[in-house]
């Protein structure tokens, strides 16, 4: 086995591990990238840029499903499985490549192929090949879905959604199970596209929301189109033939067996953390077995180990991989001198239709540190003027303000162009706004932010009526 040193290596070369690697050199460093698997990113080849090209199809699609309602009749739409895909493939490798480019950029001494442990705090193994002798560490490994062994062992066709992406064709029927944001995203979009798709979701929960108001305008919006099975336990999927035979049993106790050419599997994705050898490293982990962070610094503990990305469990969205890339591998070539790195206000978004968006605080973080002492306030977008000229007005929209202070706190929403909607709130949140100054600027007409106008002046009302006298039994979450 061959021996290096280097002053930071950074196991994974994923989005996160790009940064932390770049913003290493940027400060002065040497350092070394370790990838395992092939170049290229989850977000590119697997995650958000093929997740949105099934979805722009799928949009095509329930375009021209939806134009009678406007007294357009496109005739009989025809959906190209093939073509489909091929689109998708196509440019899913376009995305790659751009990626492989500046992967190119990094000198080949710097680049090292193998799975990279941890065998002490500062010395890593790369397969049996390398011994990387590095002070400073970033763990930068991404995240992989949960698969239960007893489903996979189903055969081939029981998938997590990195095997969608790779499909040639599309499947007749299709079994998603799980209503986090990737079975809602694929779930629709697979339907739209004419797949028969059943959602099987263990409870009633959709996607990051956690506010129930919304979270059940978000079920009876996305229910309305697409076959979700709620309160639904998958028990078991076996082979039949050449299709999957999934039995489950609902909230009423009725066990149903049901035939699908595929099952994907939605039900999470775990860091992945578990094979480096973090048991040498001495660091304190928390109840997943990933090690504690600061996540300003993104240093684990007071080591000179820090983690990024998915690896990290804070918030596995690429914006943050980004994020905390950069600090990671900025704070690793400072160490020990490690500053807080910009972290920005929460933001996420579910490209469904209607869109699930959630900006700043969460309604569950916000009963946790402001139990009654935030106010709420909300529209239905049912009678939203634009949202109704364009046949989309469904959704509910619930904003958060602080009593006392008039401070803005944070939204969740389901809604016609969310993503839009939750990137103005996130500004307003990080800006520090208080709901009077969000009121005073701009709104145009007809556009769905007057659907937010209408919402932030009814949390202006419940914020001058200030909060509700605490009452005993009564669970006093926010002052609504
Ligand atoms: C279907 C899907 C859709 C998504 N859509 C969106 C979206 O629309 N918007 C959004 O913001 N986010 C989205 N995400 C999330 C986003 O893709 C991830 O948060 C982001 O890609 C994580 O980047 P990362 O650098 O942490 O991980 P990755 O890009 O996965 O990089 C980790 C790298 O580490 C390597 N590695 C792992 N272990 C080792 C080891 N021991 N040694 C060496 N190398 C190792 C892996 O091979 C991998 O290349 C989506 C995810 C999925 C799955
Ligand atoms: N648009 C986006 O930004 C986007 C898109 C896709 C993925 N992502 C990222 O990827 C992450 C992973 O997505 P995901 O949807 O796999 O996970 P998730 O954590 O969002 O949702 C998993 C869902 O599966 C359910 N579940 C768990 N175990 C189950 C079981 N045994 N049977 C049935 N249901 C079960 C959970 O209750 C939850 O609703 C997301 O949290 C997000 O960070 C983001």
């Amino acid at each position: 086995m061959r021996s290096i040193a280097t002053e930071v290596a950074v196991i994974g070369a994923g989005t996160a591990g790009l940064n932390a690697y770049r913003a290493a050199r940027a400060a002065g460093r040497r350092a070394v990238l370790i990838e395992g698997g092939p170049y290229g990113t989850t977000c590119a080849r697997v995650g958000c840029m093929p997740s949105k090209l099934l979805i722009a199809a799928a949009e095509a699609a329930h375009a021209l499903a939806a134009a009678p309602g406007f007294g357009v009749h496109p005739g009989a739409v025809r959906v190209d499985g093939a073509a489909v895909m091929a689109r998708v493939r196509a440019e899913r490798d376009r995305f790659v490549g751009f990626v492989l480019d500046s992967v190119e950029q990094v000198p080949v001494t710097d680049k090292l192929h193998g799975h990279a442990r941890f065998v002490a705090p500062d010395c890593l193994q790369v397969d049996q090949h390398t011994e990387v002798r590095a002070p400073r560490v970033v763990i930068a490994t991404g995240s992989s879905p949960v698969l239960p062994p007893a489903w996979l062992a189903a055969g081939p066709r029981v998938t997590g959604s990195d095997a969608v992406f790779d499909w040639t064709a599309l499947p007749a029927s299709v079994a998603v199970i799980g209503s986090g944001i990737i079975g809602l995203e694929l779930g629709q979009a697979l339907h739209r596209l004419g797949v028969r798709v059943a959602l099987y979701a263990r409870g009633d929960s959709m996607a990051q929301l956690g506010d129930p108001a919304v979270g059940m305008a978000a079920a009876q919006a996305l229910a309305r189109e697409l076959d979700i099975r709620f309160h639904t336990v998958v028990k078991a999927i076996a082979a039949d033939g050449q299709q999957l035979l999934v039995r489950s049993r609902d909230g009423e106790g009725r066990l149903r067996e049901e035939r699908y050419d595929h099952v994907l599997c939605a039900i999470g994705r775990q860091p992945n953390v578990h094979q480096l050898g973090l048991e040498t490293t001495g660091l304190v982990m928390d109840r997943h077995g990933v090690p504690l962070v600061d996540p300003h610094t993104m240093q684990c503990g007071a080591s000179a180990i820090f983690i990024a990305g998915d690896a990290s469990n804070e918030r596995p969205l690429l914006p943050e991989a980004v994020d905390q890339g950069k600090i990671a591998g900025h704070n690793a070539a400072r160490y020990p001198q490690v500053a807080p790195g910009l972290r920005r206000t929460p933001l996420a978004v579910a490209f469904t239709e209607p869109q699930i968006a959630t900006a700043g605080a969460s309604y569950r973080t916000l009963c946790a540190s402001h139990a009654g002492r935030f106010a709420t306030g909300q529209v239905s977008f049912e009678d939203q003027g634009r949202s109704r000229v364009m046949l989309q007005n469904q959704g509910l929209l619930r904003v958060y303000g602080e009593f006392g202070t008039d401070r803005f706190l944070g939204a969740e929403m389901v809604a016609p162009r969310a993503e839009h909607l939750a990137h103005l709130l996130a500004w307003a949140c990080q800006a520090g706004l208080t709901v009077a100054a969000m009121l005073d600027m701009p709104f145009y007409h007809p556009v769905v932010e007057e659907g937010l106008r209408t919402a932030l002046r009814d949390l202006s009302r419940q914020l001058a009526q200030g909060p509700a006298p605490a009452q005993d039994g009564v669970p006093c979450c926010p002052g609504e």
